[in-house]
């Protein structure tokens, strides 16, 4: 069985409907991750094969001022599931962030390339993936900017906005590659399927600042919005944000032969399965 935890978080919701076989989900309210016993008594009981992880704390800014709960919950909170799916002999599937990698390298980065998280969020994830390799049977799966139905994110942001602004600031020096929570919730099938193991780089494909991904996501939409570029410090947010995240996903592609598409046409299939699912 696997067993997703953080089942009701963006990513878990799509990891629910996206892995195949016996998949068994939980959250808070089951299972609290910064409690030892907690887990302890949940996957002693449901007993995985493979445990992923979607839980944790993805407030950015938050965590600059909460950061006992940052860390208790990116950071020891993977201890706790390293630990008990070691003495089960499972899987642990650690999810992870760009943020990790202070940006500095100008250029797309591998797996193997120095970390240097300059937020404490990114300092609470790193410090959950040096948990998750207490359990030699780990995959960390890093990613970045996810959008997904069910979940706070910048496309929703955006379309709340417009119905509120005719006019939006948004930082256009800050390069990444947005990701949706579908084509994440596959590479981490595939990751598993082909016993793949150790870190690797999931996003979809191509780059672009969020401004240009605020650009794409009004015109996709057909929604009239003028857009109008700053800069990070202009827009002055509590947490620092490297300013070139690419992932190269180079990795996945050779153990698992998967390229996730290119970043605006997972926006284009994500806008369709909300005018489906009756969003507007
Ligand atoms: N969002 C993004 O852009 C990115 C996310 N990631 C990583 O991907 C993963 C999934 O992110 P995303 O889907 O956005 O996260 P969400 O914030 O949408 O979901 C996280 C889930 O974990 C639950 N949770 C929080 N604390 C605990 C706890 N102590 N015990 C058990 N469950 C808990 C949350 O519950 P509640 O809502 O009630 O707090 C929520 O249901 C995370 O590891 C994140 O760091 C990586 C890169 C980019
Ligand atoms: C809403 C808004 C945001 N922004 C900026 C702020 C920020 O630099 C950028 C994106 O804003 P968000 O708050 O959505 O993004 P942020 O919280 O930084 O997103 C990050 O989340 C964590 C969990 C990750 O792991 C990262 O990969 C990344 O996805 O856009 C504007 O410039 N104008 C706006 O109107």
């Amino acid at each position: 069985m696997i067993l997703v935890v953080g089942a009701k978080g963006m990513l878990g919701q799509d990891l629910m409907r996206v892995l195949p076989g016996d998949v068994r989900g939980v959250d808070i309210g089951e299972i609290d991750i910064t409690s030892a016993e907690s887990v302890r008594r949940v996957l002693l009981t449901l007993k995985p094969r493979v445990v992923v992880n979607a839980a944790a704390y993805t407030d950015v800014d938050g965590c600059e001022t909460n950061v006992e709960l940052a860390m208790a919950v990116n950071g020891e909170g993977v201890g706790h599931l390293a630990a008990v799916t070691k003495e089960l002999g499972a899987l642990l599937v650690q999810v992870s962030t760009d943020y990790v990698f202070d940006g500095g390298k100008g250029s797309a980065c591998g797996e193997d390339d120095p970390v240097n998280p300059l937020s404490v969020y990114g300092r609470s994830k790193l410090l959950g993936e040096e948990n998750a390799r207490t359990n030699p049977d780990h995959l960390i799966v890093r990613t970045q900017w996810l959008y997904g139905l069910g979940g706070k994110n910048f496309v929703e942001t955006m379309l709340r906005l417009a119905k509120e602004r005719k006019e939006l600031a948004v930082v256009d020096d800050q390069i990444g590659s947005p990701t949706w929570t579908v084509d994440l919730a596959l590479a981490i099938n595939e990751l598993i399927d082909n016993n793949c193991r150790g870190t690797y780089h999931a996003a979809n494909s191509g780059f672009c600042s969020w401004f240009d991904f605020a650009e794409a996501i009004f015109a996709e939409a057909g929604i009239p919005m003028t857009v109008r570029p700053q800069t990070t410090e202009e827009l002055g947010r509590p947490a620092p944000r490297p300013l070139y995240s690419v992932l190269d996903c180079g990795k996945l592609t050779r153990d698992t032969g998967l390229v996730l598409e290119q970043w605006r046409e997972a926006l284009k299939s994500y806008l369709a399965k909300r005018r489906e699912a009756g969003m507007n």
